[in-house]
């Protein structure tokens, strides 16, 4: 279970640039529900989620992770308990290490440091195994540099890397957005299904309104900082993408531009 309670994010405080991200946000996500993001350009997103990965501390509040307390902890110290996919592929994996390495890693996170263990058979057999369950061929280039994949190739590794250390929460940012419309409703299907299987708690960030809705148990949209809107079960059932893109209208407090991109 994830619970923030009244999370203020002050960038650049005291200085001329000074921005309040996040505006007193409250949020409690049950373990194992699947929440979907969305919100205008600046909106918080991105916010909520450091907030949560670590890499951004909350001026004020209070951000819990089951019954953990890790309002001040590092992203390093959160990392056996959160993972994170970006929107860029070539975010969080090394390029220049093989699909086998960045899996030996991605299994480490959390862990203190210490001399890497070699890759034994075992190990291999194991990430060859949830490689293979991905269907893209990908087991029989387990010693590629992962900068020879696709994005969309490169994204499905991250996802399984996400789940190697048992980290209980799942955080998405946009990680389909970079993809061609195939293969991120590939990635988007791999999502659901390790999602559900794992039980993880995960956050996903999307500008499409179609995701949004589509998948996930709950939707939640931010506007300047706030949750503008909060919806699950069957009040969520009934909405439809022109319902959100008539809300983002009123918030914006102007016509979209860029409906096709939200739609999409
Ligand atoms: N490190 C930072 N320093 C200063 N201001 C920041 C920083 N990070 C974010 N902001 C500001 O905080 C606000 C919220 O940003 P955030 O990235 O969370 O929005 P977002 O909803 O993710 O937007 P987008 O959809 O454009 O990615 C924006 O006004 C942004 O410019």
């Amino acid at each position: 279970m994830i619970t923030l309670k009244e999370i203020k994010v002050i960038f650049g405080k005291g200085t001329p640039l000074q921005k309040q991200a996040l505006n007193g946000v409250s949020l409690t996500i049950e373990e194992g529900s699947f929440v979907t993001v969305i919100g205008s350009n600046g909106a918080g997103k991105s916010t909520l989620l450091g907030v949560l990965a670590g890499d951004v501390l909350a001026s004020e509040g209070q951000v819990l992770i089951g019954h953990a307390d890790v309002t001040r902890k590092s992203t390093a110290a959160r990392a056996g308990l959160v993972a994170r996919v970006f929107q860029d592929p070539l975010t969080g994996s090394y390029g220049s290490l093989s699909i086998e390495e960045n899996l030996a890693l991605a299994a480490r996170r959390g862990e203190r440091r210490g001399p890497v263990s070699a890759l034994g058979p075992q190990r291999r057999e194991h990430f060859r195994d949830r490689i293979a369950e991905l269907n893209l061929g990908l087991e029989n280039r387990m010693k590629d540099r992962m900068d020879l994949l696709s994005g969309g190739q490169r994204q499905a590794v991250s996802l399984v890397m996400a789940t190697l250390a048992g980290s209980e929460v799942l955080l998405l940012d946009e990680h389909t957005a970079a993809l061609d419309p195939g293969m991120a409703e590939f990635v988007m299907g791999l999502t659901q299904k390790i999602v559900s299987e794992r039980k993880l708690t995960t956050l996903m960030v999307t500008h499409s309104m179609r995701q949004a809705l589509d998948y996930g148990h709950r939707t939640i949209m931010l506007h300047g900082g706030e949750i503008v809107l909060d919806v699950s079960g069957d009040s969520r059932k009934t909405l439809q993408v022109e319902d959100l893109i008539a809300m983002f209208r009123k918030m914006r407090g102007q016509t979209l531009d860029d409906d096709a991109l939200l739609i999409g």
